[in-house]
């Protein structure tokens, strides 16, 4: 890995919110809309989630053909968004909805066409408005699986934001987040 991302000395682990999901149990799409992981989102990812110990969650993406990038295996930029979904995901643990300030991506092995990938992804710790998340992938089926060979790592920073912060985007929806975290999914 060639990041440089550090980790703050003010850093400070929170808790999980009360009503995040237990280990184990799947948690909510945050949007239905969503690339990443909305069941109303035809062309998306269709990425799913469970809680994991603490502020860990894993989650999984099916590497479908039309996310192509080199011959036969997946394109950066989807993996990049698997792994700004997943930390993203991550932040439920704190109860606050959050975008994605800073994503840096680690590509350490191809991923083939027809892997599933599953992600394990956490908060790190926060400051103030921060939340700062890593996260690695493993394919654990397909040709080359192998869950303990890292075919991916990520840092991201993610900012706490209010509901104000999509008052001048969500006119271009056709509906809205209805529970603390958005959509129900299962
Ligand atoms: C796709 C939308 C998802 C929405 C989710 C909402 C609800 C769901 C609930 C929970 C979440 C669950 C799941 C989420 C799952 C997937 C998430 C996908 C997420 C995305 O895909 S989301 C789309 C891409 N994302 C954007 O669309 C953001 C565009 N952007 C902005 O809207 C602003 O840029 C913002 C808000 C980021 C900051 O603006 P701001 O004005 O609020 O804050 P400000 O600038 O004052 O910074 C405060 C402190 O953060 C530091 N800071 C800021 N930015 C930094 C950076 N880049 N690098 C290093 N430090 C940075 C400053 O240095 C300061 O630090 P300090 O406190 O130390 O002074």
């Amino acid at each position: 890995m060639s990041s440089t991302w550090t980790l703050p000395d003010d850093l400070t682990v929170p808790e999980p919110v009360e009503f995040f999901p237990a280990a184990g149990e799947k948690l909510p799409q945050h949007w239905s809309k969503c690339f990443g992981c909305g069941d109303d989102q035809p062309a998306g990812m269709a990425m799913s989630f469970r809680a994991g110990n603490g502020l860990e969650v894993t989650g999984r993406l099916e590497v479908a053909k039309k996310y192509q990038g080199g011959p036969g295996v997946i394109h950066g930029g989807i993996l990049s968004t698997a792994f700004d979904e997943a930390q993203g995901m991550a932040c439920m643990a704190l109860g606050s909805p959050v975008v994605t300030g800073h994503l840096e991506i680690d590509f350490a092995r191809p991923i083939p066409l027809g892997s599933v990938l599953e992600f394990r992804a956490r908060i790190d710790g926060v400051v103030r408005r921060k939340v700062y998340t890593s996260a690695e992938a493993v394919i654990v089926e397909g040709p080359t699986a192998d869950p303990d060979t890292v075919v991916g790592t990520s840092r991201g920073l993610f900012l706490t934001i209010t509901s104000e912060h999509f008052a001048k985007t969500k006119e271009f929806v056709d509906g809205e987040p209805t529970s603390p975290f958005g959509t129900s999914s299962v």
